[in-house]
């Protein structure tokens, strides 16, 4: 039997009943300071998601919260968070943890602009950083931590980052932290804090397969939950381009790349060295663009990530360290140069572009050996991969 059947046999897992919609932030009953964030920070009313589990997490229930790519998840839990911390109390009562480097930072930064006039102290705790920032960072009192994985762990075990007072743990993109990479690190880490501190998980993608692991460590959680179907935004119109063989990839490329530069655009590719290749290829053929990978020193990703972020570079190739959570709003491109190799990549890859109701285009690149995983995707999704038409710019 097919271990997704058997599941679908022994467990169901369906959208709690009885999730409230709050239409508004002000029904929220938040603390003054923290609406007054979120005016501030710009939103109106809430998204989808933010009007069903935001009171929930509040509410100090285990959560499992899924929604579509670039519909707010961050600010969900960040607003969750911030109305259950107690600010009189200096301690780390929340903590964040992302599966990169840069997710962990953009969350710090969004819970420390939501929390403006709160005063929050909120921490991003990663690696690639000196330990010693850290130490100190954390000894001065961190409400709230956003981190990844190893270097949290790492500050638990130095007993710097103490776990006494945690109240809720956040996962975001948590399929990937449950995934073979992060597993016994989150598992480690769980393990240090405190009996019933409330879980909330958070993803885009959630397979079955996650979802009964959360059985493990979460207590009867409310679920909000996507249909597999409703996964992929209409916003985002999806793509292929068919190349004969690997090598036609790259002049397919080159002839895209003036529809590229109209806002801003990323390219995939599955590996660093490929990105490396690429990025060189591109330049000698006198291509302006920048790459970033998890081979790169920290202080390189930090520049070419800011330098994205304020536009001043416009065509960016990355592998999958970008694929999850990296919110820039002007990404109007993706393109897969590589199709990934799961599932569930390719709808974060897709999903940097097209955020919060921006129309976004992926593009994917196909040999004819790729074409089986091609339709395997839109079968999966029940989502519609178009071959593209000879302009770009025409469906940009
Ligand atoms: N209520 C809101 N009103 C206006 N803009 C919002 C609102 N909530 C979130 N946004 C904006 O939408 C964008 C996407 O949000 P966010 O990064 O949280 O998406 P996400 O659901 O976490 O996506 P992903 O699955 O890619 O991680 C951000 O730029 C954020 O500031």
């Amino acid at each position: 039997m097919d271990f997704d059947k058997e599941l679908d046999n022994d467990l169901k897992f369906k959208t709690s009943k009885h999730v409230p919609v709050v239409a508004t932030f002000e029904e929220m009953d938040l603390k003054d300071d923290l609406l007054r964030g979120i005016y501030g920070y710009g939103f109106e009313a809430p998204s989808a998601i933010q009007s069903r589990a935001i009171m929930q997490i509040i509410s100090g229930r285990d959560t499992i919260a899924q929604a579509q790519s670039g519909t707010g998840k961050t600010a969900t839990f960040s607003i969750g968070m911030l109305q259950v911390i107690d600010m009189n109390k200096k301690e780390t009562q929340a903590l964040v943890l992302s599966p990169t480097r840069e997710l962990a930072i953009q969350i710090q930064s969004v819970v420390k602009s939501l929390g403006d006039y709160m005063n929050v102290q909120c921490h991003a705790c990663t690696g690639g950083r000196a330990v010693g920032d850290d130490m100190k960072q954390l000894s001065r009192g961190q409400q709230v931590v956003s981190g990844t994985p190893g270097r949290v762990l790492d500050m638990i075990n130095r007993r710097v980052l103490n776990t006494r007072h945690i109240k809720v743990l956040v996962m975001d993109e948590a399929d990937e932290l449950l995934g073979k990479g992060f597993q016994e690190q989150i598992y480690d880490i769980y393990r240090y804090l405190p009996p019933g501190t409330q879980v909330v998980v958070v993803s885009a993608t959630l397979p079955k397969s996650v979802l009964v692991m959360t059985k493990k460590f979460m207590n009867d959680p409310v679920k909000i939950l996507v249909k597999r179907g409703e996964i992929t935004l209409e916003g985002i119109k999806q793509y292929y381009i068919q190349v004969e063989k690997e090598e036609w990839k790259f002049d397919t490329l080159c002839d895209l790349y003036d529809s590229m530069t109209i806002t801003q655009a990323v390219i995939f590719c599955n590996t660093k060295k490929k990105v490396d290749w690429l990025a060189d290829s591109l330049r000698k053929a006198n291509f302006t663009v920048v790459s970033m990978h998890g081979d790169m020193k920290q202080e390189e990703r930090d520049k070419i990530m800011n330098e994205f972020r304020l536009g001043n570079s416009r065509v960016l190739i990355s592998t999958d360290v970008w694929a999850r959570g990296i919110d820039v709003q002007q990404v109007s491109l993706v393109i897969n140069y590589d199709l990934p190799t799961d599932r569930e990549s390719y709808i974060h890859r897709i999903g940097r572009s097209g955020r919060f109701g921006r129309r976004g285009v992926a593009v994917d690149f196909v040999t004819n050996e790729d074409l089986d995983t091609l339709h395997d995707l839109e079968r999966f999704y029940s989502t519609k991969i178009q071959e593209m038409p000879g302009d770009l710019s025409s469906v940009m």
